[in-house]
């Protein structure tokens, strides 16, 4: 996007907004689209449609997606467990979504509803910012869910070269390396069991932690600290905590680190950025974010 606003953020034009998913009431997803709409001087209006509130089943994401856009909104977000779900509900899908099976973005228009996921793209640009100079042509992924796909696929486009997949469940990891080669021929892409993850990162630049393990209400280690050595980097996609159990012990072990918050707020600003058609500044969703989790 360009800093000229598109039709859709015409001036004066006011944005209806909402996330889809089970528990998440304490996202800060929400406040971080009405704060950056309101530094643009613009009203934005971003409700949670919390699922397990409303004691409805998952597969009910398609009847809300076709609710919201008969109700005037101009977007919304997707999230656990509905990110696969909602695809059958969409008229169209950009390339990336379309490569990952799963969309955290729907846009509403004139295409009708068209599903994107910034997901990737929000740990690309994390990943880019952050940890821009470090080494990445061997990286392990823990945990093949919807995160780890996401962040799997944004470090292959970033460049990885050879790319392990590790879960407890086999089937997960397998899948999604068998796509992920499919998709990306010219890497390595491989499933790993839990059990040979010493190997994988004894030869591995980086590790990507993908699964909800040190979560607030799921807290813990997802595997032995012995493991982390000084060159090894080590991001987390927890953000909440957003130091988790992992990247505490990571420091201490002298490792760089990438916590989960870049990604959160660069999802959140290219979501805002394709929902209202304005252009978000990434460092004023950095200030955002920053300062609703010192209000916890
Ligand atoms: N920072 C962000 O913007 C962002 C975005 C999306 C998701 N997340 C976070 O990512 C985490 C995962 O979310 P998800 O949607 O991928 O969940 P998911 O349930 O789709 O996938 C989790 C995967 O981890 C695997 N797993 C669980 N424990 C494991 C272990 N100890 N070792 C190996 N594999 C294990 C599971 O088998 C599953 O395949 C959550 O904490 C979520 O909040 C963060
Ligand atoms: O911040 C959250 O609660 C989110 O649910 C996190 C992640 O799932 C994103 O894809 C959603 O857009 C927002």
């Amino acid at each position: 996007m360009t800093g000229t606003e598109t039709r859709r953020g015409a001036a004066g034009r006011s944005f209806l907004a909402g996330l889809i998913g089970a528990g998440i009431g304490q996202s800060l997803t929400p406040p971080m689209h009405e704060r950056e709409a309101a530094r643009l001087g613009r009203r934005l209006v971003y409700r949670t449609i919390d699922i397990a509130r409303l004691g409805m089943e998952p597969r009910s994401v398609g009847y809300l997606v076709e609710a919201a856009a008969r109700l005037g909104f101009d977007g919304l977000n997707i999230t656990h467990p509905c990110k696969r779900l909602v695809l059958p509900a969409l008229d169209g899908l950009s390339a990336e979504a379309e490569a990952l099976g799963a969309v955290n973005t729907v846009v509403f228009g004139a295409d009708g509803a068209v599903g994107h996921n910034t997901d990737w793209s929000g740990f690309a640009r994390s990943l880019r910012h952050e940890l821009p100079d470090a080494p990445k042509d061997r990286v392990v992924v823990l945990g093949a869910g919807g995160a780890g796909a996401a962040v799997a696929y944004a470090l292959l486009v970033s460049g990885v070269r050879e790319l392990v997949v590790v879960d407890v469940d086999a089937s997960s990891a397998e899948g999604l390396a068998a796509r992920l080669t499919e998709r990306f021929p010219g890497a390595d892409c491989r499933s790993g069991a839990p059990d040979g993850l010493g190997r994988a990162l004894a030869g591995a630049d980086g590790l990507v932690h993908a699964t909800p393990t040190g979560m607030a209400h799921h807290p813990g280690l997802p595997l032995d600290p012995a493991l982390l050595r000084p060159s090894l980097w080590v991001a987390d996609v927890v953000y909440r905590p957003v130091r988790t159990e992992l990247l505490r012990e990571a420091s201490a072990r002298g490792c760089r680190t990438l916590n989960g918050g870049g990604m959160a707020v660069f999802q959140a600003s290219d979501a805002f950025g394709l929902i209202t058609g304005l252009e978000p500044g990434a460092e004023h969703l950095h200030a955002h974010f920053r300062e609703l989790l010192a209000r916890e």
